[in-house]
């Protein structure tokens, strides 16, 4: 049988139990009450809920059988994420994807060419904060960071200082995604008979159209503008760009993959890694002694004549233990990416149904107490004693062949950022009541918005900032 989980009624299942928001707390609580590997049904649609790394680590063994994607007629189909390697299904078009990534990302040593892109990117990002260091625009400037360091390996494309039309295209288009895969939101991924409605009668279907305009926006114009500029010879080395270097010999398919390959990137890596930076500033806030903690380590090591860079990172453990902790402590993927089960399958002794959603609760396992005592608390110290906990990038990127494959240059983006902000600013609490941490809704979690004081830290370093020094 599938795994334990509470009763449901009869042909709707569990839907009256399924919660609207946050729920990662109501699986967490399920986890506790049925075991680490429960499930529930929903009208007739058997879902895994995996609680527990263990839980995970067992369906991970199972390798390809669990690693297709669900079926999302409105954001796969209508909106066309089918086409990017989020939505994609198990296949041989899934593997090309996964070869282009792994050339391009693949390792500590894929991502080395792209350390000056990120460093370069990163210190006009500690411009942008020193001209304006409001709250509220925070989370803008680590957008645009994010955004920029995806546009220049992807495309070539270094976006403008005010409003970049490439990035206003992409964060429309992925906007809508976050629209179309909030949960509950659109019935037709509940009934994809839904599909066979003609369009008049739909009204979602003609949303979809809409949003789909965004999508294709999104694909074709930084590709359309690489093409150019390859055209008149004045491309910037990029993946696109030395893909296409020898593009007569290509297939319409494999220019097709690589296109929407490339639109992959951005989808996967920026808001992502957008949602861990605004993280790392909230943590400065409500954990003061860490961001003293990790300034004393860079004045001691760095000193205070150039800022840091990727290649100090072995120099500083105290600040790569903080990015080690940003992973843990905030879910940027609180229930990481659905997969689906290929074909019937066995995973404990439990029966898993093909087509059965599973779904692994990061943020549960991320914060059990078992795994990481005082879970809540910011705590770069834990993988610094002499018994380390674990390591939280085995866990926070989900698992098996869909495992993020990001990973290295979120790691690079992440210290960058961290360590030269740390050496730059002081990151303090706001006026007004002490923020909580809390994640918002959706695939993609950021922290709940907070307000903070972003100072530089002296004249020295405003002019470190500025170039100055
Ligand atoms: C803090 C940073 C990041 C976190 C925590 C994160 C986490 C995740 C998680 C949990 C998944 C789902 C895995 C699964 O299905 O089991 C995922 C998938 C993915 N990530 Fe990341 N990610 C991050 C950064 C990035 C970056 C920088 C990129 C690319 C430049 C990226 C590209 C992707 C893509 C394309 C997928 C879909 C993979 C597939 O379906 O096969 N991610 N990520």
């Amino acid at each position: 049988s599938l795994p334990p989980g509470p009763s449901g009624w009869p042909l709707i299942g569990n839907v009256l139990d399924m919660p609207a928001v946050a729920e990662w707390l109501t699986f967490a609580e399920w986890g506790a009450k049925w075991g680490a590997m429960c499930s529930v049904t929903l009208l007739g649609q058997p879902i895994v809920i995996l609680n527990s790394a263990s839980a995970m680590e067992d369906m991970d063994t199972k390798g390809a059988v669990v690693s297709t994607r669900p079926r999302l007629p409105m954001a796969g189909e209508l909106l066309g994420y089918v086409q990017t390697l989020v939505l994609m299904p198990y296949g041989s078009r899934f593997r090309i994807f996964r070869k282009h990534f792994a050339k391009l990302l693949g390792t500590p040593g894929a991502v080395r060419p792209y350390i000056p892109l990120v460093e370069a990117e990163t210190h006009r990002f500690l411009r942008r904060l020193l001209s304006k260091p409001d709250a509220t625009l925070v989370s803008a400037h680590l957008r645009k960071l994010t955004g920029a360091i995806i546009l220049r390996i992807t495309y070539g494309i270094e976006v403008q200082e005010e409003e970049d039309p490439f990035i206003t295209i992409i964060e429309k288009a992925n906007d809508n995604f976050n629209a179309a895969t909030a949960p509950g939101a659109f019935l037709v991924d509940v009934f994809p008979a839904m599909m066979y409605i003609p369009e008049f009668l739909a009204p979602f279907k003609r949303t979809g159209r809409r949003w789909a305009v965004g999508t294709k926006a999104m694909v074709e114009a930084p590709y359309l503008f690489t093409q150019r500029q390859m055209s008149a010879g004045i491309a910037p080395g990029s993946f696109v760009s030395s893909l296409l270097d020898h593009e007569e010999k290509l297939t319409q398919e494999e220019m097709d993959d690589i296109k929407h390959t490339a639109a992959s990137l951005y989808g996967g890596g920026a808001d992502t890694t957008a949602a861990s930076l605004y993280a790392f500033f909230l943590a400065m806030v409500l954990a003061p002694d860490v961001q003293h903690a990790a300034q004393a380590e860079i004045d001691s090591v760095i000193g205070g004549g150039r800022l840091p860079v990727y290649a100090d990172r072995e120099q500083l453990p105290y600040v790569s233990a903080v990015v080690t902790e940003l992973f843990r402590w905030h879910s940027v993927a609180p229930l990481g990416v659905p997969h689906a089960a290929l074909e019937d399958t066995v995973v404990n002794g439990y029966f898993l149904p093909k087509g059965t959603l599973i779904i692994a609760n990061l943020w549960n396992i991320l914060n059990d107490p078992a795994t990481y005592p005082a879970p809540a608390a910011f705590d770069p110290s834990r993988y610094l004693s002499a018994s380390p906990q674990r390591d939280p990038r085995t866990l926070c990127f989900g698992f098996g062949r869909r495992v993020c494959p990001g990973r290295e240059l979120a790691e690079m983006s992440l210290f960058t950022c961290v360590a030269t902000t740390l050496a730059v600013f002081d990151i303090a609490a706001g006026e007004g009541p002490v923020p909580v941490h809390e994640n918002t809704q959706g695939t993609i979690s950021h922290p709940k918005p907070f307000d903070c004081v972003v100072r530089p830290r002296s004249e020295r370093a405003v002019a470190l900032i500025s170039g100055e020094a």
